[in-house]
């Protein structure tokens, strides 16, 4: 296994050019009614007493079942490691060349992923209405061949790559170890059936995004949306946590609140794909990103997230050797989890993973898509609450708005 202390290549080889460091933004000063998550240290993974292991499995399983997300603190990285990275991901985002946005564009609508630049109108190639909010996005592809990459960036990419490479190896390894051990499974199950390898993110991605202020007439189009609520549909994404107040989790009592920032932390998300193995006891995280509050509402926010995926080939189905699921049976809420089962009980077999993910993200609606953001559109009333609902390869999703 590789270290569990980050070691990056250092910033001031030669040929590097020295860049402006990324001064994080003013916090708000708003009381707002934060999301209350559970913090975990990842580092206790490796404790030589089982019973600080036991404790911290049982914070998890906690955490995963009630609120489908958590923490997580002293997995490795330094805050000033960290921030190297965001210095990294500002410094790519106010230099890359025109020529760049142009050759290296997006096609989510072909390839059912984001790979590339994404121009700042929207999430489809053509461009719509001025959304302010730009990516790069690093796949196999893009990892393996540097063409594929903005020039800016190139001095830096030995950088990123380890931190890609430590964040899966690593973190991400860790964090499915313990996961695989809320299942009662041996804890290198989730590694090694369920995760896709190979290159710094397998078959899944890393990102550097920036959300530049709305325009007003973005902000009345999107009713304050700037991702619409979804789960990821892979196995971890690790999201840093960022000074500016975007990010929103929907809680167990169906309320949208805006996580806190919590320097250094990442906020961990379970994917669709971790909600179906565990037969339902991991519960995929609903999310979305909204407009800030008001004190924060010209604030440029830059957000760094490495999205793990499971293996594509596979048709994801509940792990039921976990003795956890033997015991208790299958948990059954709106979600993924239930609407794969009954997508299988009508006799129509289940996309595979990678037919999930492609599908869902070649069709991405955007925010600022009025006519498809509205009842009558893709939203219904659905319990008394405002929902959005599409159907994929004969798979219902329901998701808040
Ligand atoms: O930037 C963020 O905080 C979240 C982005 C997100 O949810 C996604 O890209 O799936
Ligand atoms: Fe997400």
């Amino acid at each position: 296994m590789t270290s569990n202390k980050f070691n990056p290549p250092a910033a001031d080889l030669p040929g590097k050019p020295s860049i402006p460091d990324w001064v994080p933004p003013a916090l708000t000063k708003e009381k707002l009614d934060f999301a209350k998550l559970r913090t975990i240290d990842l580092s206790l993974v490796e404790s030589d007493d089982p019973k600080v292991v036991d404790e911290l499995v049982q914070i998890t399983k906690k955490a995963i079942r009630e609120d489908g997300f958590l923490f997580i603190e002293n997995y490795g990285v330094s805050l000033e490691q960290l921030h190297r990275q965001f210095t990294l991901a500002q410094y790519l985002h106010y230099n890359i060349s025109e020529e760049d946005q142009e050759r290296l564009l997006f096609h989510p609508e072909i390839s059912g992923k984001w790979a590339g630049y994404k121009h700042p109108w929207g999430f489809k190639r053509e461009r719509k209405v001025w959304d302010g909010i730009t990516q790069f996005n690093w796949y196999s592809e893009e990892w393996a061949d540097y063409s594929r990459v903005p020039t800016c960036i190139l001095p830096f990419m030995d950088e990123i790559r380890a931190f890609n490479e430590f964040l899966s190896e690593s973190v991400n390894r860790r964090i499915l170890i313990l996961l695989s051990k809320v299942l009662e499974l041996p804890e290198n199950y989730l590694w090694d059936k369920v995760q896709s390898h190979g290159g710094p993110t397998g078959e899944g991605y890393y990102r550097h995004a920036l959300f530049r202020p709305f325009t007003e007439e973005a902000e009345k189009l999107s009713k304050g949306l700037r991702f619409n609520g979804h789960c990821d549909y892979g196995t971890t994404t690790l999201l840093f946590s960022v000074p500016v107040t975007q990010l929103q989790i929907w809680g167990q009592d169906e309320v949208w609140r805006y996580v806190p920032y919590k320097p250094g932390a990442i906020v961990i998300n379970i994917g669709e794909t971790l909600e179906i193995v565990s037969g339902g006891h991991f519960k995929a995280t609903r999310h979305r990103v909204f407009k800030p509050p008001m004190d924060q509402i010209n604030a440029e926010r830059l957000s760094i997230v490495q999205f793990n995926s499971s293996v594509g080939d596979l048709r994801m189905t509940p792990a039921i050797e976990s003795p956890l699921i033997q015991r208790e049976g299958f948990a059954d809420y709106q979600g993924a989890f239930r609407e794969f089962q009954k997508t299988m009980a009508s006799g129509i077999p289940i996309p595979t993973n990678r037919q999930w993910r492609e599908i869902q993200i070649a069709e991405t609606v955007n925010t600022t898509d009025v006519k498809r953001q509205t009842i009558g559109g893709d939203w219904v009333m659905h319990d008394g609450k405002l929902m959005n609902k599409r159907e994929f390869h004969g798979v219902t999703v329901i998701l808040p708005v």
